[in-house]
C-alpha cells in the first residue's frame, strides 16, 4: 500500500537529477510509512536495498545535493556547506555535524580537504577512499564541471572521526588574480581548515612549465601567508594517472616544481626566508587511472586509505597539526574562517581561536543555564522554599551547581583555557544569580523560623519563672546558634554568601521583640507597684486628711517617705532581673515616686474639694461636745461664744491646713494669714474699709507655688464666708436653748408670793414651832424629803426640762423609795450583830472558867491540836482561846 501524502514529499521539490534518482530508485521501494523516520531535521528513508538516504530536510531548501549511503545514515551523509556563490548554509553544516554526532568528538578529529583540475577525479577518489558519496562526474557525459562550491561529508569507518571536504575543481584557466576569486577563497578556507589537504595532479603535468597544478599551488602558497600562524598542514599530492615512470623518480620531480612554486610566491617580510617546511608537511602518491586500471587504482586507493586511520596521532598524516577547534567549535568556526576570508581579511588563528572558544564557551554556558533552570530537580527545590525551610538545601542546590558546572567543563574543555576560565566564572555567578532567590527565601524563613521559636522560647521561660535578662540571654543564644547551623545548612558551596547580614536581622528581630516584652513587662511591674503604694497610702490618707491638724501634713510626710522607701526599693530589686541600664532605673523610681506624690496631691485636692463640709462637721462637733465629747447641754453656764470661737479657731485650722499641699517641710504663713483675716475682729473691722490691702483678695498665696496650692486665698475668704453663714444657726438655736434652760431651771415663785406665803402663813408656822410633835414630823419629813431629792436628783433631771424632768421622776420615785427602805432596813440589819456579840461576851467568860479546870484531862486532845495547828490550818480552837 503506498501511503497517502508520501508521494507529495517525495516529489515535493525534487528536481533534477535527484527527483530522477527517487523517482527511479527511491519510491518504487517504499511500502509503508514506516521507512520514513526522522533524525533531527532530515526526513530519512531507510532500508531500502541501498541503505538509508536523506531524502527531505524538513523546513528548510532541499539540498542541492543527496547522497546514498550504504551504512546507516550516521556514518555519511555529504552537505553542500557553501555553494558556488559562496554563501555559507549554516543550518546544513549544524545539521550535517548533528547527524554525524560531530560534537561529542571535543579534539579527536580530523579534518581532510581536496583541491586540484576541475574534473580530475576529485570525487571519485574520495568516494573510494573514504566511502563517501560525492557526486561524480557521469563519464559517458564527458568532462563538466559537477561539484560547485565546498561539500562536507563523513569518512566511513575511520578513526577518529574524519570528515573530508571536496572542493570546487579549479578551471585551470586561472580564473581571478584577485584575492576575491572563489577559488582562492575555497583554497584558503580549504587551509585554514583542514588537517590534511589532498592536491590532485596528473601525472603528466609534473615537471611542466605549464602544467594545470601550477597556478593551484601558487595560489595555496599565496594565501597560506594570509595565515598569521601556520597550522603546519600536511599537503598530501596525490598524482593520478602515473604512467610506467616510478613514483621514486617522480616525486623528486614534484618537490622540484613545489619548491620552485613556494620560492616563486611573493612573501611577507617575517616569512622571507621561511622554509616551505616551516608551513607544510609535503607527502606524494601515485594512483593509477581509474579509468584505465580500476582494479590497481582500487587497490592502491585501499592503501591509502590505511594512512588516514589515526591520522591525528604523532607520527600520522597529520600528526603536526596545530591550534585545533574544539569539534562543538568546528561549525561556528568555519562559518566566521568563511566570513573572513569572504570580507578579505587575513586570518588570524590563534586570535580566531579565541573567538571561537568565546563563542562557543558563552553557547555552551547558555546552554547550561538554561538546562539548569529547566531541571526539575531545581524547579522542585525552588518551590518547596518558597513555602518554608528546607532541609540540606545548601548541600542539594551545591551538587546540583556542581553538575552543571561540571557539564559545562566537559563540554568546554578543549577551548581555550583562559576563555573557558573565563565563561566558567562567568556561569557560575549566572547560576549564583539564579538560585540567590531563592538562598534569600531560605534565610528568610529562616529568620522568621527563629523569631517564632524565640516568641515562643522566652514566653515559656518567663512563664517558668526565669529571670528576665536570663531568660533574653539563654533564648537568644540557643536561638541564634540555631540560625547559625540552618544558614550552614543553607550555605551553597561555590557561593561563599555570607548571611551575616541576615543574621543581624534576626539580632535585631529578637532585640525589637524583647524591647516590647520588656516594656510591657517593666509597665506591669509599674502598675503592680503603683496599685500596691496607691493601696498602702489611699486609707491611711483618708484618714489623715478626714481630721486635718497641725500634724497633718508632717505625717502625709513620714507616711509618704515611708511607704514609698518601701515600695521603691521592693521595685528597684524587681527591675534588678530585666538588666536595664542604671539610667532607665533611676527613671522608673523616679517616676513611681513621683507617682506616690501625685496620689497624695490627688488625695488632697479631693478632700480639699470637701472642705466646707469638714468644717461645718468639725464646728458642729466642737461646738456640741465638751472636751469629753459629751454632748453639751445649753443651760446657761456655757459661754457660747467662747464656745463657738474655739469651734471656728478649729474649723479655720482645717482651712489652712487643706488650703496648699505641704510634702517639702516648708513653713507658710496661711494659717496666720486665714486667722489674721478672719479671726482677728479688729484686724477684720479695719480692713473692710480698706478692701486694697485685704491678703485674702489674691489667687496665689505669697509663700506657697500654684502647683501647691489646694484653695486659693480668695476661695478661702469664699470658703469662710460661707462657712459662716451656714453655722450661725447652730450657733443661734444654742443660745435659744441656752435661754430656755434658764428659764425651766427657775422654779422659786415670785418674791411678792414669798412675802404673802409669809404674812398669811405666819400664824400657821408659828403653830407648828410650838408643837414639838409637829416640829419632830417635819424634821424626819424633812430628811426623807432631802434623800429623796438627793436620790432622784430633782435638780438635775428638772435641768432637762419640766415635762421630760417629771417624767424621768415618775419613773424614777418609786425605785428610789424601795431603795432608801432597803437601805434603812440594811442599817437596821448591820446594827443587830453588836448585841449578840454583847450577849456572847459573859458566855464565853463563864466556858473560860469551865475550860481552866477540864484542862488537865483535855491536854493530850490540845497536843493534837497543835500538831494540826502547825500543818497551818487556821481554826479557833479552846487552848488558844485560853492562853
Ligand atoms: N583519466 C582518469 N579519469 C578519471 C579518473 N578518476 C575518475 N575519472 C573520470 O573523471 C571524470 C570526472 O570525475 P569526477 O570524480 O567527477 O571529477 P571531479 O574532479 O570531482 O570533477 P569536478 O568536481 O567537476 O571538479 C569522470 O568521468 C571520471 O570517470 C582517473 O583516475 N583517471
Amino acid at each position: 500500500m503506498e501511503p497517502m501524502g508520501l508521494q507529495g514529499s517525495l516529489t515535493f521539490g525534487l528536481e533534477g537529477i535527484l527527483a530522477k534518482e527517487i523517482e527511479t530508485l527511491i519510491k518504487p521501494k517504499i511500502s509503508s510509512t514506516d521507512d520514513l523516520r526522522t533524525i533531527d531535521n532530515y526526513v530519512i528513508l531507510k532500508n531500502h536495498g541501498e541503505g538509508t538516504s536523506i531524502i527531505k530536510e524538513v523546513g528548510d531548501s532541499l539540498p542541492q545535493g543527496v547522497a546514498h549511503d550504504n551504512q546507516d545514515m550516521e556514518n555519511s551523509c555529504s552537505t553542500q556547506i557553501i555553494d558556488g556563490d559562496g554563501v555559507f548554509n549554516v543550518s546544513g553544516m549544524e545539521n550535517f555535524l548533528k547527524a554525524v554526532k560531530f560534537g561529542e568528538c571535543g579534539l579527536s578529529y580530523a579534518v581532510v580537504s581536496i583541491m586540484g583540475p576541475q574534473s580530475s577525479g576529485k570525487s571519485t577518489l574520495l568516494n573510494h577512499l573514504f566511502h563517501t558519496k560525492f557526486r561524480e562526474m557521469d563519464a559517458f557525459r564527458g568532462r563538466s564541471q559537477t561539484t560547485k562550491g565546498i561539500w562536507i561529508a563523513r569518512c566511513v569507518d575511520i578513526e577518529p572521526c574524519t570528515i573530508v571536504l571536496d572542493l570546487e575543481g579549479s578551471d585551470g584557466r586561472e580564473r581571478g588574480e584577485d584575492d576575491t576569486a572563489f577559488e582562492k577563497q575555497s583554497a584558503l578556507f580549504a587551509l585554514a581548515v583542514s588537517d590534511i589537504v589532498l592536491i590532485n595532479i596528473w601525472c603528466h603535468d609534473i615537471g611542466r612549465e605549464h602544467a594545470a597544478n601550477k597556478p593551484l599551488l601558487k595560489t595555496v602558497f599565496q594565501v597560506m601567508m594570509r595565515l598569521f600562524s601556520p597550522r603546519k598542514t600536511t599537503l598530501l599530492f596525490v598524482i593520478r594517472d602515473k604512467t610506467k615512470t616510478p613514483l621514486e623518480n617522480l616525486e623528486p620531480i614534484l618537490r622540484e616544481d613545489i619548491q620552485k612554486i613556494w620560492d616563486s610566491v611573493r612573501k611577507p617580510h617575517e616569512h622571507k626566508d621561511t622554509p616551505l617546511s616551516e608551513f607544510f608537511n609535503v607527502e606524494v602518491v601515485a594512483l593509477s587511472s581509474y579509468e584505465e586500471k580500476e582494479e590497481q587504482f582500487k587497490e592502491q586507493v585501499a592503501n591509502l586509505r590505511q594512512r588516514f586511520f589515526h591520522s591525528i596521532a604523532p607520527g600520522g598524516l597529520a600528526g603536526d597539526r596545530r591550534g585545533v577547534v574544539p569539534a562543538s567549535g568546528f561549525s561556528f568556526s568555519a562559518q566566521q574562517i568563511w566570513n573572513v576570508i569572504k570580507e578579505n581579511k587575513d586570518l588570524d588563528l590563534p586570535a580566531h581561536k579565541v573567538m571561537v572558544a568565546t563563542v562557543r564557551c558563552e553557547e555552551i554556558a547558555n546552554e547550561k543555564i538554561s538546562s539548569f533552570s529547566n531541571k526539575e530537580e531545581w524547579r522542585h527545590l525552588e518551590e518547596a522554599v518558597q513555602n518554608g525551610i528546607v532541609p540540606g538545601f545548601g548541600k542539594k542546590l551545591s551538587s546540583m551547581l556542581d553538575d552543571c558546572l561540571t557539564e559545562y567543563d566537559m563540554e568546554a574543555i578543549y577551548f581555550d583555557d583562559g576563555v573557558r576560565t573565563s565563561k566558567r566564572k562567568q556561569l557560575e555567578s549566572k547560576l549564583l544569580q539564579l538560585v540567590h532567590p531563592a538562598y534569600q527565601s531560605m534565610l528568610g524563613h529562616l529568620r522568621s523560623k527563629t523569631m517564632e521559636d524565640f516568641r515562643a522560647t522566652f514566653e515559656k521561660a518567663l512563664e517558668r519563672g526565669e529571670g528576665f535578662a536570663a531568660a533574653v540571654h539563654h533564648c537568644t543564644q540557643s536561638l541564634v546558634s540555631k540560625f547559625d547551623e540552618g544558614c550552614k545548612d543553607a550555605a551553597i558551596a561555590q557561593a561563599h554568601w555570607n548571611c551575616s547580614k541576615v543574621r543581624d536581622k534576626v539580632w535585631r528581630d529578637i532585640d525589637a521583640h524583647v524591647a516590647s516584652v520588656r516594656a510591657a513587662k517593666l509597665s506591669e511591674l509599674t502598675s503592680f507597684y503603683e496599685e500596691k503604694l496607691k493601696k498602702a497610702l489611699a486609707e491611711p490618707l483618708e484618714a489623715l486628711l478626714d481630721a486635718p491638724s497641725d500634724d497633718t501634713w508632717s505625717a502625709i510626710r513620714r507616711l509618704l517617705v515611708r511607704e514609698t522607701r518601701t515600695t521603691v526599693s521592693e521595685f528597684d530589686s524587681s527591675l534588678s532581673a530585666f538588666d536595664i541600664d542604671q539610667a532607665t532605673v533611676d527613671q522608673l523610681l523616679a517616676k513611681l515616686k513621683q507617682y506616690a506624690k501625685n496620689i497624695v496631691e490627688s488625695k488632697a485636692k479631693e478632700e480639699a474639694g470637701r472642705v466646707l463640709i469638714r468644717m461645718k462637721d468639725r464646728f458642729s462637733n466642737l461646738f456640741s461636745h465638751d472636751s469629753d465629747s459629751m454632748p453639751r447641754m445649753w443651760t446657761g453656764k456655757e459661754d457660747i461664744r467662747a464656745i463657738t470661737k474655739s469651734a471656728r479657731l478649729a474649723s479655720l485650722k482645717l482651712l489652712s491646713v487643706m488650703a496648699a499641699i505641704r510634702l517639702d517641710d516648708e513653713k507658710d504663713s496661711i494659717e496666720s494669714t486665714l486667722s489674721h483675716a478672719f479671726m482677728d475682729t479688729s484686724y477684720s473691722s479695719a480692713n473692710r474699709s480698706i478692701q486694697l490691702v485685704d491678703p485674702l483678695v489674691s489667687s496665689s498665696w505669697n509663700d506657697v507655688p500654684a502647683n501647691r496650692t489646694l484653695i486659693t486665698p480668695v476661695q478661702c475668704k469664699s470658703l469662710w464666708r460661707q462657712f459662716n453663714a451656714e453655722t450661725e444657726h447652730i450657733v443661734a438655736q444654742a443660745i435659744a436653748t441656752q435661754e430656755a434652760n434658764k428659764r425651766n431651771s427657775n422654779w422659786l415663785p415670785p418674791p411678792w408670793a414669798i412675802v404673802a406665803m409669809v404674812i398669811l402663813g405666819f400664824n400657821e408656822f408659828m403653830t407648828l414651832l410650838r408643837n414639838p410633835f409637829y416640829v419632830g414630823v417635819l424634821f424626819v419629813a424633812f430628811l426623807l424629803g432631802n434623800a429623796l431629792w438627793v436620790q432622784l436628783n430633782v435638780s438635775g433631771e428638772l435641768q432637762r426640762g419640766a415635762l421630760p424632768g417629771l417624767l424621768s421622776l415618775s419613773t424614777k420615785f418609786l425605785p428610789t423609795i424601795m431603795n432608801i427602805l432597803k437601805k434603812l432596813a440594811e442599817l437596821g440589819e448591820g446594827q443587830r450583830p453588836n448585841t449578840r456579840e454583847a450577849r456572847r461576851v459573859p458566855e464565853l467568860e463563864a466556858d473560860i472558867s469551865m475550860n481552866r479546870v477540864e484542862s488537865s484531862s483535855i491536854s493530850s486532845i490540845a497536843s493534837s491540836e497543835v500538831t494540826s495547828s502547825e500543818t497551818g490550818v487556821e481554826h479557833t480552837s479552846p487552848e488558844k482561846h485560853t492562853e
